[in-house]
């Protein structure tokens, strides 16, 4: 059975392109969820597909992005209301089996909940298939005390547990609602705040799933499936 995964693993890999995850009628089904405040945290069993997973402050725009880069409206459900999201939500994405798994998050911040906060931890260093952390900043604010906390212990996170300093995980900004950015020297600004908390977090992709077509979106789609070849 192993060998079979590892096998289906492969295939899974080998093939990703962005037009073969990412075709024009995208297919993207939800594959389960992990619950908060359970004595034994039951993870969906997606066969090692590779996954990436979108956190960030409550209310930053995380669902809508991941609407947006599967090219849907309500799959991933949103609201004006910080602390939409309250699980982990897994969605397979691609033909077939799917080629590759989106999770989306619930919000961290002064919105959000200590026992949220724990599921993703626990995300982070048990999920082997676990490629890149994608952290939304909304582009109207500046970084807070909750996003820097979180990108210094991303930072940690990457390499824990690795004797040999293999990286676990890679992190990946993401400006989001970039249609109300305030100016280019406000994106300079956060641009400069992010590398001083996580040197090693990769440039932000500025996005705007508000604007018609969204902005941003094919980068990103290509950025994760890069992630997801790794
Ligand atoms: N202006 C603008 N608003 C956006 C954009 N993306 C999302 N929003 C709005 O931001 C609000 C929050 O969106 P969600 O996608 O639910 O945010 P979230 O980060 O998933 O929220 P939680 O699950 O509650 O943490 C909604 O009112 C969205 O319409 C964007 O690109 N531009
Ligand atoms: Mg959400």
């Amino acid at each position: 059975m192993t060998a079979i995964r590892h096998a289906s693993r492969a295939l899974h890999t080998s093939a990703l392109t962005v037009s073969s995850v990412f075709p024009k009628t995208t297919t993207a089904e939800y594959a389960g969820a992990a619950f908060p405040d359970q004595t034994e945290t039951r993870w969906p069993d997606l066969h090692g597909l590779p996954e990436i997973i979108v956190t960030g402050r409550a209310n930053s725009g995380k669902s809508s992005l991941l609407n947006a880069v599967t090219g849907r409206t309500g799959l991933f459900h949103t609201s004006s209301k910080a602390g939409r999201t309250r699980q982990l939500n897994f969605f397979r994405v691609g033909p077939q089996e799917g080629k590759l798994v989106l999770v989306d998050a619930p919000g961290y911040g002064r919105r959000g909940r200590a026992s949220w906060g724990e599921l993703f931890e626990e995300y982070i260093t048990t999920r082997t298939q676990l490629k890149r952390v994608y952290v939304t900043f909304n582009g109207k604010h500046r970084l807070n005390e909750y996003d820097e906390g979180m990108l210094k212990h991303l930072s940690e996170q990457m390499f824990a547990g690795t004797d040999g300093g293999k990286q676990r995980f890679t992190v990946q900004a993401v400006v989001t609602k970039g249609d109300e950015l305030p100016s280019k020297d406000f994106l300079n600004e956060l641009r400069q705040q992010i590398w001083d908390y996580a040197p090693l977090c990769l440039p932000p992709i500025v996005t705007s799933s508000r604007m018609v077509p969204p902005f941003g979106i094919d980068a990103l789609r290509r950025n994760i499936v890069e992630a997801c070849q790794g």
